[in-house]
Protein backbone atom coordinates (compact mmCIF):
# COMPACT_ATOMS: atom_id res chain seq x y z
CA UNK A 1 0.00 0.00 0.00
CA UNK A 2 2.70 2.15 0.88
CA UNK A 3 3.50 4.53 -2.23
CA UNK A 4 7.55 5.27 -1.77
CA UNK A 5 9.29 7.67 -3.81
CA UNK A 6 11.90 9.07 -2.16
CA UNK A 7 14.35 11.05 -3.69
CA UNK A 8 17.44 12.80 -2.84
CA UNK A 9 17.66 16.76 -2.70
CA UNK A 10 19.67 17.99 -5.52
CA UNK A 11 18.82 21.87 -3.98
CA UNK A 12 21.88 23.70 -4.35
CA UNK A 13 23.21 24.91 -1.05
CA UNK A 14 21.47 21.74 0.47
CA UNK A 15 24.69 19.57 1.72
CA UNK A 16 25.02 16.07 0.00
CA UNK A 17 23.24 13.38 1.62
CA UNK A 18 24.89 10.32 2.29
CA UNK A 19 25.17 7.72 4.76
CA UNK A 20 22.17 6.31 6.44
CA UNK A 21 21.99 8.24 10.07
CA UNK A 22 18.69 6.91 11.17
CA UNK A 23 17.06 3.30 10.17
CA UNK A 24 14.13 1.78 11.84
CA UNK A 25 12.67 -1.11 10.53
CA UNK A 26 9.41 -3.02 10.92
CA UNK A 27 8.61 -0.71 13.82
CA UNK A 28 5.83 -2.09 15.98
CA UNK A 29 3.94 -0.61 18.95
CA UNK A 30 0.97 -2.37 20.76
CA UNK A 31 -0.80 -0.89 24.07
CA UNK A 32 -3.08 -3.67 24.84
CA UNK A 33 -5.50 -4.42 21.88
CA UNK A 34 -4.64 -1.03 20.54
CA UNK A 35 -1.53 -0.92 17.43
CA UNK A 36 -0.53 2.79 17.41
CA UNK A 37 2.36 1.93 15.16
CA UNK A 38 2.52 -0.81 12.61
CA UNK A 39 5.13 -1.92 10.87
CA UNK A 40 6.97 1.31 9.60
CA UNK A 41 10.18 1.50 8.05
CA UNK A 42 12.01 4.82 8.02
CA UNK A 43 15.41 6.08 7.41
CA UNK A 44 17.03 9.89 7.93
CA UNK A 45 20.11 10.09 5.44
CA UNK A 46 23.13 12.89 6.38
CA UNK A 47 22.08 15.96 5.49
CA UNK A 48 18.07 15.30 5.05
CA UNK A 49 15.11 17.09 6.64
CA UNK A 50 12.58 13.85 6.77
CA UNK A 51 9.08 15.39 7.48
CA UNK A 52 6.67 12.96 9.62
CA UNK A 53 2.96 14.05 9.31
CA UNK A 54 -0.43 12.49 9.62
CA UNK A 55 -3.97 13.22 10.99
CA UNK A 56 -4.51 13.45 14.89
CA UNK A 57 -3.94 9.98 16.90
CA UNK A 58 -1.77 8.68 13.36
CA UNK A 59 1.14 7.29 15.62
CA UNK A 60 3.86 10.31 15.29
CA UNK A 61 4.46 10.39 18.41
CA UNK A 62 4.22 7.28 19.84
CA UNK A 63 7.06 6.50 16.66
CA UNK A 64 9.13 9.03 17.89
CA UNK A 65 9.22 7.55 21.67
CA UNK A 66 10.06 4.12 19.71
CA UNK A 67 13.13 6.14 18.29
CA UNK A 68 14.18 7.64 21.34
CA UNK A 69 13.85 4.91 24.11
CA UNK A 70 10.76 5.94 25.58
CA UNK A 71 9.30 3.08 24.63
CA UNK A 72 10.55 -0.41 23.47
CA UNK A 73 8.97 -1.52 20.54
CA UNK A 74 6.70 -4.62 20.21
CA UNK A 75 8.54 -5.68 17.15
CA UNK A 76 11.10 -3.90 15.10
CA UNK A 77 14.25 -2.18 15.73
CA UNK A 78 15.71 0.85 15.34
CA UNK A 79 19.59 1.65 13.97
CA UNK A 80 21.53 4.57 14.67
CA UNK A 81 24.45 4.74 11.86
CA UNK A 82 24.69 1.13 11.84
CA UNK A 83 23.96 0.19 15.29
CA UNK A 84 21.23 -0.64 17.26
CA UNK A 85 19.84 1.52 19.85
CA UNK A 86 19.48 0.88 23.59
CA UNK A 87 16.54 1.04 24.85
CA UNK A 88 16.96 3.84 27.10
CA UNK A 89 16.56 7.38 26.46
CA UNK A 90 19.66 8.88 28.11
CA UNK A 91 21.66 6.02 26.25
CA UNK A 92 20.16 6.81 22.91
CA UNK A 93 20.93 10.41 23.36
CA UNK A 94 24.32 10.08 24.26
CA UNK A 95 24.37 7.58 21.12
CA UNK A 96 23.57 10.62 19.17
CA UNK A 97 19.95 11.26 18.87
CA UNK A 98 18.44 14.13 20.62
CA UNK A 99 15.01 15.57 20.77
CA UNK A 100 12.48 18.15 21.87
CA UNK A 101 9.02 17.48 23.16
CA UNK A 102 5.33 18.31 21.92
CA UNK A 103 4.59 19.21 25.21
CA UNK A 104 7.91 21.66 25.95
CA UNK A 105 10.33 19.80 28.77
CA UNK A 106 12.20 22.79 29.99
CA UNK A 107 13.44 22.96 33.90
CA UNK A 108 11.27 26.33 34.54
CA UNK A 109 12.73 27.18 37.55
CA UNK A 110 16.56 26.91 35.97
CA UNK A 111 18.20 29.74 34.07
CA UNK A 112 18.38 29.63 30.52
CA UNK A 113 22.02 28.35 30.46
CA UNK A 114 21.16 26.26 32.99
CA UNK A 115 18.81 24.47 30.91
CA UNK A 116 21.62 24.08 27.95
CA UNK A 117 23.77 22.81 30.48
CA UNK A 118 21.66 20.22 31.63
CA UNK A 119 21.69 19.07 28.20
CA UNK A 120 25.40 18.94 28.03
CA UNK A 121 25.58 16.08 30.74
CA UNK A 122 25.48 13.37 28.18
CA UNK A 123 28.89 15.16 26.56
CA UNK A 124 30.86 15.44 29.75
CA UNK A 125 33.57 13.63 30.88
CA UNK A 126 34.07 14.62 34.82
CA UNK A 127 32.73 12.46 37.46
CA UNK A 128 30.23 12.52 40.34
CA UNK A 129 33.66 13.43 42.34
CA UNK A 130 35.24 15.38 40.31
CA UNK A 131 31.62 17.80 40.48
CA UNK A 132 31.71 17.15 43.96
CA UNK A 133 34.78 18.67 45.13
CA UNK A 134 35.19 20.66 42.64
CA UNK A 135 38.45 19.39 41.23
CA UNK A 136 40.43 21.29 38.57
CA UNK A 137 39.61 18.90 36.08
CA UNK A 138 35.58 20.17 36.91
CA UNK A 139 36.06 23.54 36.39
CA UNK A 140 37.92 23.06 33.25
CA UNK A 141 34.76 21.11 31.76
CA UNK A 142 32.86 23.20 33.44
CA UNK A 143 34.11 26.43 31.66
CA UNK A 144 34.01 24.82 28.14
CA UNK A 145 30.44 23.15 29.11
CA UNK A 146 29.09 27.03 29.78
CA UNK A 147 31.28 28.56 26.23
CA UNK A 148 29.70 26.16 24.10
CA UNK A 149 25.95 26.03 25.95
CA UNK A 150 26.63 30.24 24.82
CA UNK A 151 27.74 29.20 21.27
CA UNK A 152 24.15 27.64 21.03
CA UNK A 153 22.23 30.40 22.71
CA UNK A 154 23.79 33.00 20.13
CA UNK A 155 22.55 30.32 17.59
CA UNK A 156 19.14 30.28 18.48
CA UNK A 157 19.18 33.68 19.18
CA UNK A 158 19.00 33.48 23.24
CA UNK A 159 21.99 34.62 24.47
CA UNK A 160 20.80 37.66 25.89
CA UNK A 161 18.45 36.03 28.06
CA UNK A 162 21.22 33.49 29.24
CA UNK A 163 20.74 34.22 32.84
CA UNK A 164 16.40 34.43 32.74
CA UNK A 165 14.54 32.04 34.39
CA UNK A 166 13.17 29.36 31.85
CA UNK A 167 9.27 29.84 32.61
CA UNK A 168 9.85 33.43 32.10
CA UNK A 169 10.08 32.99 28.43
CA UNK A 170 7.93 33.65 25.98
CA UNK A 171 6.50 30.33 24.25
CA UNK A 172 8.15 30.40 21.03
CA UNK A 173 11.69 31.33 23.01
CA UNK A 174 10.84 28.43 25.05
CA UNK A 175 10.72 26.34 21.76
CA UNK A 176 13.95 27.58 20.44
CA UNK A 177 15.60 26.69 24.02
CA UNK A 178 14.38 23.25 24.14
CA UNK A 179 16.04 23.11 20.89
CA UNK A 180 19.38 24.68 21.86
CA UNK A 181 19.12 22.25 25.02
CA UNK A 182 19.03 19.10 22.82
CA UNK A 183 21.73 20.49 20.51
CA UNK A 184 23.98 20.42 23.43
CA UNK A 185 24.05 17.10 23.48
CA UNK A 186 26.08 16.86 19.82
CA UNK A 187 23.87 14.90 18.05
CA UNK A 188 23.92 13.57 14.81
CA UNK A 189 20.53 13.22 14.04
CA UNK A 190 17.50 15.39 15.55
CA UNK A 191 13.85 14.70 16.36
CA UNK A 192 11.60 17.52 16.49
CA UNK A 193 7.85 17.00 17.83
CA UNK A 194 5.96 19.64 16.24
CA UNK A 195 8.63 22.63 16.97
CA UNK A 196 6.08 25.46 15.36
CA UNK A 197 2.94 24.68 17.78
CA UNK A 198 1.18 27.67 19.10
CA UNK A 199 4.02 30.14 17.48
CA UNK A 200 2.46 33.13 15.53
CA UNK A 201 3.84 33.13 11.19
CA UNK A 202 6.73 35.34 12.46
CA UNK A 203 8.13 32.59 14.91
CA UNK A 204 7.58 29.66 12.44
CA UNK A 205 9.38 31.38 9.42
CA UNK A 206 12.67 31.79 12.15
CA UNK A 207 12.10 28.03 13.09
CA UNK A 208 12.16 27.23 9.53
CA UNK A 209 15.42 29.37 9.04
CA UNK A 210 16.95 27.76 12.29
CA UNK A 211 15.96 24.09 11.27
CA UNK A 212 18.09 24.81 7.91
CA UNK A 213 20.99 26.05 10.10
CA UNK A 214 20.68 22.92 11.74
CA UNK A 215 20.94 20.91 8.88
CA UNK A 216 23.83 22.56 7.75
CA UNK A 217 25.85 22.20 10.86
CA UNK A 218 25.91 18.68 9.38
CA UNK A 219 22.63 17.46 11.45
CA UNK A 220 20.27 15.16 10.14
CA UNK A 221 16.53 15.82 11.44
CA UNK A 222 13.08 14.41 11.46
CA UNK A 223 10.38 16.72 12.16
CA UNK A 224 6.63 15.94 13.24
CA UNK A 225 4.55 18.88 12.43
CA UNK A 226 1.06 20.11 11.54
CA UNK A 227 1.67 23.09 9.52
CA UNK A 228 2.11 21.90 6.13
CA UNK A 229 3.38 24.69 4.85
CA UNK A 230 6.37 24.66 7.32
CA UNK A 231 6.53 20.74 5.80
CA UNK A 232 6.43 21.50 2.44
CA UNK A 233 8.96 24.27 2.11
CA UNK A 234 11.03 22.51 4.48
CA UNK A 235 11.48 18.47 3.79
CA UNK A 236 13.92 16.56 1.72
CA UNK A 237 11.59 13.67 1.84
CA UNK A 238 8.14 13.10 3.87
CA UNK A 239 6.39 9.77 5.18
CA UNK A 240 2.27 9.89 6.27
CA UNK A 241 1.29 7.83 8.83
CA UNK A 242 -2.80 6.65 8.82
CA UNK A 243 -4.06 5.02 11.82
CA UNK A 244 -0.73 4.04 12.47
CA UNK A 245 0.74 2.70 8.93
CA UNK A 246 3.03 4.35 7.34
CA UNK A 247 0.68 5.65 3.53
CA UNK A 248 2.73 7.10 1.21
CA UNK A 249 6.61 8.29 1.67
CA UNK A 250 8.46 10.80 -1.03
CA UNK A 251 9.28 14.65 -2.23
CA UNK A 252 6.62 17.37 -0.54
CA UNK A 253 5.30 17.50 -4.63
CA UNK A 254 3.98 13.47 -4.65
CA UNK A 255 2.69 13.68 -0.86
CA UNK A 256 0.46 16.83 -1.63
CA UNK A 257 -0.42 15.44 -5.01
CA UNK A 258 -1.70 11.80 -3.67
CA UNK A 259 -5.42 11.93 -3.25
CA UNK A 260 -5.34 9.09 -0.32
CA UNK A 261 -3.17 11.21 1.38
CA UNK A 262 -5.85 14.46 1.40
CA UNK A 263 -8.69 11.67 2.12
CA UNK A 264 -6.90 10.23 5.40
CA UNK A 265 -7.10 14.06 6.43
CA UNK A 266 -10.17 14.87 5.73
CA UNK A 267 -11.61 11.33 7.22
CA UNK A 268 -12.87 10.21 3.69
CA UNK A 269 -12.52 6.55 2.90
CA UNK A 270 -10.38 5.61 0.70
CA UNK A 271 -9.58 1.73 -0.95
CA UNK A 272 -6.82 0.32 1.06
CA UNK A 273 -6.73 2.56 4.23
CA UNK A 274 -4.83 1.64 7.11
CA UNK A 275 -7.51 -0.34 9.20
CA UNK A 276 -10.39 -0.25 6.45
CA UNK A 277 -10.50 -3.99 6.36
CA UNK A 278 -10.80 -4.18 10.77
CA UNK A 279 -13.90 -1.45 10.23
CA UNK A 280 -15.16 -3.39 7.19
CA UNK A 281 -15.25 -6.95 9.55
CA UNK A 282 -16.90 -5.07 12.09
CA UNK A 283 -19.72 -3.40 10.12
CA UNK A 284 -20.28 -6.63 9.03
CA UNK A 285 -20.52 -8.31 12.43
CA UNK A 286 -22.92 -5.60 13.60
CA UNK A 287 -25.51 -5.72 10.52
CA UNK A 288 -24.92 -9.30 11.22
CA UNK A 289 -26.95 -9.09 14.71
CA UNK A 290 -29.18 -5.77 13.53
CA UNK A 291 -32.03 -8.24 11.03
CA UNK A 292 -35.50 -8.78 12.52
CA UNK A 293 -36.57 -10.95 11.08
CA UNK A 294 -41.01 -10.68 12.76
CA UNK A 295 -42.25 -7.54 12.59
CA UNK A 296 -43.18 -7.98 16.15
CA UNK A 297 -43.82 -5.03 18.44
CA UNK A 298 -40.48 -5.55 20.10
CA UNK A 299 -39.35 -5.31 16.31
CA UNK A 300 -41.17 -2.21 15.99
CA UNK A 301 -39.35 -0.83 19.13
CA UNK A 302 -36.18 -2.27 18.11
CA UNK A 303 -36.44 -0.34 14.45
CA UNK A 304 -37.28 2.83 16.13
CA UNK A 305 -34.51 2.58 18.52
CA UNK A 306 -32.09 1.49 15.49
CA UNK A 307 -33.95 4.36 13.48
CA UNK A 308 -32.40 6.86 16.82
CA UNK A 309 -29.00 5.19 16.75
CA UNK A 310 -29.30 6.19 13.06
CA UNK A 311 -30.00 9.67 14.24
CA UNK A 312 -27.17 9.88 16.40
CA UNK A 313 -24.90 8.51 13.92
CA UNK A 314 -25.63 11.13 11.85
CA UNK A 315 -25.45 13.57 14.43
CA UNK A 316 -22.06 12.55 15.35
CA UNK A 317 -21.17 12.91 12.20
CA UNK A 318 -22.03 16.15 11.99
CA UNK A 319 -18.95 17.68 14.16
CA UNK A 320 -17.44 15.78 12.38
CA UNK A 321 -17.91 17.60 9.29
CA UNK A 322 -16.94 20.65 10.79
CA UNK A 323 -13.86 19.82 12.31
CA UNK A 324 -13.09 18.50 8.66
CA UNK A 325 -13.90 22.04 7.07
CA UNK A 326 -11.27 23.27 9.94
CA UNK A 327 -9.25 20.89 9.40
CA UNK A 328 -8.50 21.75 6.01
CA UNK A 329 -6.76 24.68 5.89
CA UNK A 330 -4.20 22.18 6.98
CA UNK A 331 -4.69 19.47 4.38
CA UNK A 332 -2.03 19.08 2.27
CA UNK A 333 -4.17 20.04 -0.63
CA UNK A 334 -4.74 23.27 1.03
CA UNK A 335 -0.85 23.39 1.94
CA UNK A 336 -0.34 22.99 -1.99
CA UNK A 337 -1.95 26.26 -2.59
CA UNK A 338 -0.04 28.16 -0.22
CA UNK A 339 2.79 26.93 -0.70
CA UNK A 340 2.32 27.23 -4.49
CA UNK A 341 4.49 30.24 -5.23
CA UNK A 342 7.91 28.49 -2.82
CA UNK A 343 7.16 25.73 -4.64
CA UNK A 344 9.70 25.69 -7.53
CA UNK A 345 12.29 27.06 -6.34
CA UNK A 346 11.78 25.59 -2.55
CA UNK A 347 13.08 27.63 0.08
CA UNK A 348 16.01 25.61 1.34
CA UNK A 349 18.14 26.35 -1.61
CA UNK A 350 20.20 27.60 0.90
N1 LIG B 1 0.96 5.28 26.39
C1 LIG B 1 -0.11 4.98 25.67
N2 LIG B 1 -1.01 4.07 26.09
C2 LIG B 1 -2.09 3.76 25.35
N3 LIG B 1 -2.38 4.32 24.16
C3 LIG B 1 -1.53 5.25 23.69
C4 LIG B 1 -0.36 5.63 24.41
N4 LIG B 1 0.30 6.58 23.70
C5 LIG B 1 -0.43 6.78 22.59
N5 LIG B 1 -1.51 5.98 22.59
C6 LIG B 1 -2.53 5.90 21.52
O1 LIG B 1 -1.84 5.63 20.33
C7 LIG B 1 -2.44 6.31 19.24
C8 LIG B 1 -1.42 7.19 18.56
O2 LIG B 1 -1.12 8.30 19.41
P1 LIG B 1 0.03 9.33 19.08
O3 LIG B 1 0.06 10.32 20.20
O4 LIG B 1 1.29 8.63 18.79
O5 LIG B 1 -0.53 10.01 17.76
P2 LIG B 1 -0.01 11.32 17.03
O6 LIG B 1 0.00 11.02 15.58
O7 LIG B 1 1.28 11.78 17.63
O8 LIG B 1 -1.18 12.33 17.37
P3 LIG B 1 -1.15 13.94 17.49
O9 LIG B 1 -0.90 14.49 16.13
O10 LIG B 1 -2.53 14.25 17.98
O11 LIG B 1 -0.09 14.29 18.49
C9 LIG B 1 -3.61 7.08 19.82
O12 LIG B 1 -4.77 6.31 19.65
C10 LIG B 1 -3.25 7.20 21.29
O13 LIG B 1 -4.40 7.31 22.08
Amino acid sequence: MTTDTTTQDTTPGAPATGETVLDARGVTMRFGGLTAVRNVDLTVNSGEIVGLIGPNGAGKTTFFNCLTGLYIPTEGEVRYKGTVLPPKSFKVTAAGVARTFQNIRLFANMTVLENVLVGRHTRTKEGFWSAVLRLPGFHKAEAASRARAMELLEFVGLADKAEHLARNLPYGEQRKLEIARALASDPGLLLLDEPTAGMNPQETRATEELVFAIRDMGIAILVIEHDMRFIFNLCDRVAVLVQGEKLVEGDSATVQGDERVVAAYLGEPFEGAPGAEEAAEVAAAEAETETPAVETPEAETSEAETSEVAADDTEAEAPEAEADDAETADAPAAAADTTTDTAPGKENDR
